[in-house]
């Protein structure tokens, strides 16, 4: 069996590590899919699909699923947007998200959709962990060790603080 996992990963961090742990579980073979993938350099999405498609890579090396990890972009028009992820990516028989929109989505499609409770979400968010980097606290413990060399590898901490200096407040925008 072939699972879809969807996530803007912006960065990836212990939360999605956990949830593919649990996926790899159940599955033969998951098909990662970076979402947004045309989106970079905002303080929201700050990491290209390329940069993300390192991160994601590495931090699953050593699971025993086979993975394919699938840069998606972005439609106008979410009546189409799994059409769009199928026209992608391997054929999957489930997909698993925590995402109202997309398990809405998926389930209209008929495709069945699995969701997990969420773990540690006090601090297991890419808000909270962009957040941490702009402030200079501490952040390189939530995250995979492979994510840590990756944002180092592309400077991503001085990038988040440089975009979120020329935000004109220094919010998040709310682009979705
Ligand atoms: N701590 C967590 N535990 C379990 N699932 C999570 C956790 N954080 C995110 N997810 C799920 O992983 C998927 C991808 O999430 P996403 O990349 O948007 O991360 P996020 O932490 O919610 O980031 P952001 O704060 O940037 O929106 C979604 O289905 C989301 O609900
Ligand atoms: N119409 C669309 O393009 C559409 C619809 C639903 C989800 N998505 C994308 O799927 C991903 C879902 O991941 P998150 O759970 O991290 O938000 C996001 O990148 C989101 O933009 C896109």
């Amino acid at each position: 069996m072939r699972g879809f996992y969807i996530g803007r990963y912006q960065p990836f961090h212990d939360g999605h590590q956990h949830m593919v742990e649990e996926i790899a579980e159940e599955v033969d073979e998951l098909v990662l899919g970076i979402g947004s993938a045309g989106d970079s350099h905002t303080t929201r999405n700050p990491f290209t699909a390329g940069e993300r498609v390192m991160m994601v890579t590495k931090a699953v090396e050593e699971l025993d699923a086979t993975t394919y990890v699938v840069p998606i972009e972005d439609l106008d028009r979410n009546s189409v947007w799994v059409s769009h992820v199928q026209s992608m990516t391997p054929r999957f028989d489930v997909a698993y998200s925590n995402n109202p929109l997309v398990v809405r989505l998926f389930e209209e499609a008929g495709v069945e959709v699995r969701q997990s409770p969420m773990f540690r979400r006090d601090v297991l968010e890419g808000t909270e962990l962009r957040e941490r980097m702009i402030r200079g606290r501490d952040w390189e413990d939530l995250v995979p060790d492979a994510v840590v060399d990756v944002i180092r590898e592309v400077d991503g901490v001085d990038r988040i603080r440089r975009i979120a200096e020329t935000d004109s407040n220094g919010d998040e925008p709310s682009d979705q």
